[in-house]
């Protein structure tokens, strides 16, 4: 036994049954008639019963006849017993449960400082129960407050963390296979997600980024290899040709410095012979000059083989320019590509950081206003959830074509992540910052939507900011974001200015 109350009570019992069960035994001795002692003891008893149960006179035995007495107090005492023992069982039980109750208490680290003492007395069945009991509930809330309050920090973070995932996955571009995960996994960080399901995702984005990148990586080698085999094709015809054409060329100079020879050779015979040599003469020549036409001849075919040749390698220099331009056209699609969101083919959180430190330090130079402003849309969840996440997803396409829409040319907006945009207006002054930010709430809050054939407005929350002396581009973003905290609190679809 643990608690002291219930002790006494318990000793008390088993005092009164002990007592309880002699009076008996001398009461049901029917041959001698109860003796002047046991019926005294038997009157004190039923005062003690009366005293014990307070309340329940009618219901206590008449010491005036002693079999009678005897039945009832048999009776009695049989239910006494049955009460002793539920009470016996229930202390154990609720000594048990204390101590259970001390010892998760000592665990947990919502445990205040003066439990201890407390905690110590429980375990080792030393307190009463009343007081600490109700200490004990206290802590007992204090401990369940502390968990609940934990409980909220790591849905918040768990959030934040969907939300970051959310994001990476938008800004990796692979192809094959593994863009097909990865549209799967982000359609699944859109939905509630618990802590061990966010942790597997981590580790299949790490995966997936490795595979997308590996096969980007095998893909990129394949080009290299194709490219070297070409070039190397290429410098091989290019080597033959060079070295055809200097034999090309070679042979020329000597047909040509044959014919001239022949030519000379004519000309001296012409002069020197009679005229029946100089026909034996000339028809020497003559075979001789036939004989260079027939190499000529040869040498002209040789030139077109060799001009065929320099016409397919030219044909191959140009299919490798050209694949080498369709490579470096999605090098460069890629390159941009990192800079837009996949969804709503708007700027995202990279391009924003990019055009945002551009604007910034233009601003430090110029010192001309420049304003950041955070948009949320409100109740966005309400719409995945009561119209699904193809339809958030329309939403959130069309929120952003008319966001950019309303802008001035000069203006930027980029979707932060989620259902977040940033905006950075440039060159506006504070007086003239509330129209354009109306208008984009406003235009916003007019697109007709219409999903499961239901109208729906979709209202967005904005905060914003000029930068101001000594900002840093941290220092302004959190400022707007507390703005747009601010908005959000004050009811949604509205402005606040910091
Ligand atoms: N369909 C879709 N939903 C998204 C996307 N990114 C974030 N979300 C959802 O946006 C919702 C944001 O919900 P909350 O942060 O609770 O905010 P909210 O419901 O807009 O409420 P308030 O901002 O407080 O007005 C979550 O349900 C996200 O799953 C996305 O790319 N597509």
């Amino acid at each position: 036994m643990n608690n002291l109350d219930d002790k006494l009570m318990l000793q008390e019992l088993t005092s009164v049954i002990t007592r309880l069960e002699s009076v008996l035994s001398g009461l049901s001795q029917p041959a001698i008639d109860p003796d002047e002692q046991t019926k005294a003891a038997a009157l004190s008893l039923v005062s003690q019963w009366q005293k014990l149960f307070n309340g329940k006179s009618g219901a206590t035995p008449s010491a005036a006849t002693s079999p009678q007495l005897a039945a009832e107090l048999e009776l009695q005492l049989l239910r006494l017993q049955n009460s002793h023992d539920k009470l016996a069982r229930l202390q154990q039980l609720g000594s048990q449960k204390l101590r259970l109750a001390a010892s998760l208490l000592q665990q947990s680290d919502a445990n205040p400082a003066d439990s201890a003492e407390l905690l110590t007395l429980l375990s080792n069945g030393e307190a009463s129960h009343q007081g600490q009991l109700w200490q004990l509930l206290d802590y007992y809330q204090q401990a369940l407050d502390s968990l609940l309050s934990k409980k909220q920090q790591c849905e918040a973070q768990q959030h934040q963390l969907s939300s970051r995932l959310q994001q990476l996955v938008e800004e990796l571009h692979f192809s094959g296979p593994v863009a097909i995960e990865l549209t799967k996994i982000r359609s699944q960080l859109l939905q509630p997600l618990a802590p061990e399901e966010l942790a597997s995702l981590c580790l299949r984005l790490i995966d997936l980024t490795i595979e997308g990148l590996r096969f980007e990586r095998k893909n990129t080698k394949q080009f290299l290899t194709k490219i070297h085999t070409d070039l190397d094709a290429a410098h091989q015809y290019a080597a033959i040709t060079l070295s055809e054409e200097q034999s090309l060329c070679d042979a020329r100079a000597h047909h040509g410095q044959h014919i001239a020879g022949e030519l000379r050779a004519i000309g001296e015979h012409l002069f020197s012979q009679d005229n029946e040599q100089l026909k034996a003469d000339i028809a020497v020549r003559m075979r001789s000059i036939n004989h260079i036409l027939v190499q000529n001849e040869r040498l002209h075919e040789r030139e077109q083989t060799l001009l065929q040749r320099m016409v397919e390698m030219e044909q191959q220099i140009s299919d490798l320019k050209q694949e080498a331009g369709h490579f470096q056209q999605q090098l460069s699609t890629q390159n941009d590509k990192l800079f837009v969101d996949g969804l709503t083919k708007i700027y995202n959180r990279a391009g924003m950081d990019q055009r945002l430190e551009v604007e910034y330090r233009q601003w430090l130079r110029d010192d001309k206003p420049l304003c950041i402003a955070m948009l949320d849309i409100d109740y966005f969840k309400d719409i995945n959830d009561k119209y699904g996440h193809l339809a958030g997803d329309k939403a959130l396409r069309l929120i952003a074509k008319t966001l950019q829409k309303s802008l001035r040319e000069s203006d930027f907006v980029a979707r932060f992540g989620g259902e977040e945009f940033v905006v950075l207006l440039n060159n506006v002054s504070q007086d003239n910052l509330e129209k354009p930010l109306q208008k984009l709430r406003e235009q916003v809050k007019n697109i007709p939507f219409r999903f499961k054939e239901e109208p729906v407005t979709i209202t967005i929350s904005l905060g914003a900011t000029l930068f101001k002396q000594g900002d840093s581009i941290h220092s302004a973003l959190e400022r707007a974001d507390q703005a747009l905290y601010r908005a959000k609190h004050a009811g949604r679809d509205q402005i606040v200015m910091d």
